[in-house]
């Protein structure tokens, strides 16, 4: 048996708990007071999905293996009170009286350093109630302190302590406006860098491209930040599947980085989920082959990325639900290859995988789920311009010398920032000359 730590950090990826656990809970026949469905037989050790995600409590209950950690009180105290209260144990909850609007250096450092020796005492005692540690699933949002600097701290300390340990990141991305504050600029550029090395694979979201996929719904008049959790919340859940029930495709942490990243600097993968409708429409039940084609549109990406000139190391398709092998024929791939362009150096290319778990979805959910459902994680330089787009905003923010102030107060220096843009520039070039060398050979292929 191997297991996996969730850890939630900052109010974005607390927030994110909610909706998550209580779908995992209905997923795994599980109470929200940590009890298994009492028609159904007690877990065994034999059940080892179950144990991947939950652990026995002494009094006989189960928990999620999750930490959530904020340097504020507003989300954790809401998890306290709210549906999840009895799920979690109290240990498990970290938070501090600090204020909001922490700098990425002000959770990544010093200023806060009790609070992640605390979290690190934690998930050292989860880690020793496990038999076979498999690694570390980070849900945080970027745009805000703790969630860019803790939530990458954590993972740098556990690389160091859990040497054998995987971790996989999802990563939520700031909605780039013209009136958005500098500091959000700052701590994405920072912990973009950061991710690059620390994560072994890091899905992206944005809230923009989320919030745009529910204006374009008819049956959706507006989309409140509970509503993109859900969204978030049905893509995790599909990205897990395999993990928690066993499936074919990433039974385990260590194949996310094996299937889909052919050089450890290029840990950057865009999530795609399909059928994304209101419950409104539940009588319509969309074809496999409908699902997997409709997946490269942007109606259905949770990042914005342009498939048409990007290129793709290796993608993943995940489909759920009411399925049988042979619906994943020749028109499928066909249809595919028609909408992306793989680099033909990709060692991994095209995967797909089949999970007979139906998808499910929340009572209070606007989603629809349906019978069955479909997931792509996308390699792709088609994320260009989110890494440009990040680089752009820190360039016209830069001039804000208050709010650096503020990083520099918080132990930064000058020569972060300075490496941190390098870096992500680095990465856009290099995305940029995938793109042409493609190119070049197509022209030259088709004579
Ligand atoms: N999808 C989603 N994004 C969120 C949520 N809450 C906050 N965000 C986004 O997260 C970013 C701000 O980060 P937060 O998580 O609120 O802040 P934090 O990490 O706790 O950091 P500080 O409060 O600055 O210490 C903004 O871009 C928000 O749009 C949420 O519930 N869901």
């Amino acid at each position: 048996m191997s297991e996996c730590i969730s850890l939630h950090v900052g109010q974005g990826g607390i927030r994110m708990s909610d909706p998550m656990w209580r779908l995992f809970c209905r997923e795994h026949e599980m109470t929200l007071n940590g009890s298994h469905t009492p028609l159904l037989p007690i877990p065994t050790l034999e059940d080892e999905t179950f144990y991947k995600v939950f652990e026995e409590t002494s009094q006989g209950k189960y928990h999620p293996r999750a930490l959530l950690v904020d340097l504020e009180p507003t989300a954790t105290d809401v998890v306290r009170s709210g549906q999840c209260r009895d799920l979690f144990v109290s240990d498990q909850i970290i938070s501090e009286t600090g204020s909001t609007n922490n700098t990425f250096f002000g959770s990544f450092g010093g200023a806060n350093h009790s609070v992640l020796e605390e979290s690190l005492d934690v998930i050292r005692q989860m880690a020793e109630s496990c038999s076979n540690l498999e690694g570390f699933m980070l849900f945080h949002a970027i745009g805000g302190g703790t969630g860019s600097g803790l939530g990458t701290r954590l993972l740098e300390e556990l690389l160091d302590r859990f040497e054998k340990s995987q971790n996989l990141a999802f990563c939520v991305l700031p909605s780039p406006q013209p009136q958005s504050p500098s500091f959000e600029a700052f701590n994405t550029l920072l912990a973009m860098n950061s991710l690059q090395t620390v994560s072994h694979v890091t899905t992206l979201y944005e809230n923009a491209a989320m919030r745009d996929i529910f204006e374009k719904d008819p049956y959706v008049s507006t989309s409140t930040m509970d509503d993109l959790n859900h969204l978030l919340t049905q893509s995790i859940s599909a990205v897990t599947t395999d993990i928690r029930f066993d499936g074919n495709l990433h039974p385990t942490l260590a194949d996310f980085q094996t299937n889909l990243v052919p050089y450890p600097r290029f840990p950057f993968v865009s999530t795609s989920f399909a059928p994304i409708s209101s419950f409104d429409r539940t009588c319509h039940q969309y074809s496999v082959e409908d699902l997997i084609l409709s997946l490269p549109t942007p109606t259905n990406q949770l990042a914005t990325i342009n498939h048409k000139t990007g290129k793709i190391f290796g993608a993943t398709f995940m489909i759920r639900g009411a399925i049988v092998p042979r619906d994943i024929g020749q028109s499928v791939v066909m249809g595919l290859k028609k909408l992306l362009t793989f680099v033909d150096w990709a060692p991994t290319g095209m995967k797909f995988g089949l999970n007979y778990r139906h998808p499910t979805r929340l009572p209070d959910s606007p989603l629809y789920s349906g019978q069955r459902s479909a997931c792509m994680l996308a390699n792709t330089t088609g994320l260009r311009p989110i890494f440009s787009g990040i680089v752009e905003k820190f360039d016209e923010k830069l001039g804000r010398k208050e709010d650096l102030g503020r990083f520099l107060d918080d132990g930064a220096e000058e020569t972060d920032f300075v490496e941190a843009r390098e870096s992500l520039s680095r990465l856009v070039g290099d995305y940029c000359e995938v793109e042409q060398e493609v190119d070049e050979e197509e022209e030259l292929q088709d004579g």
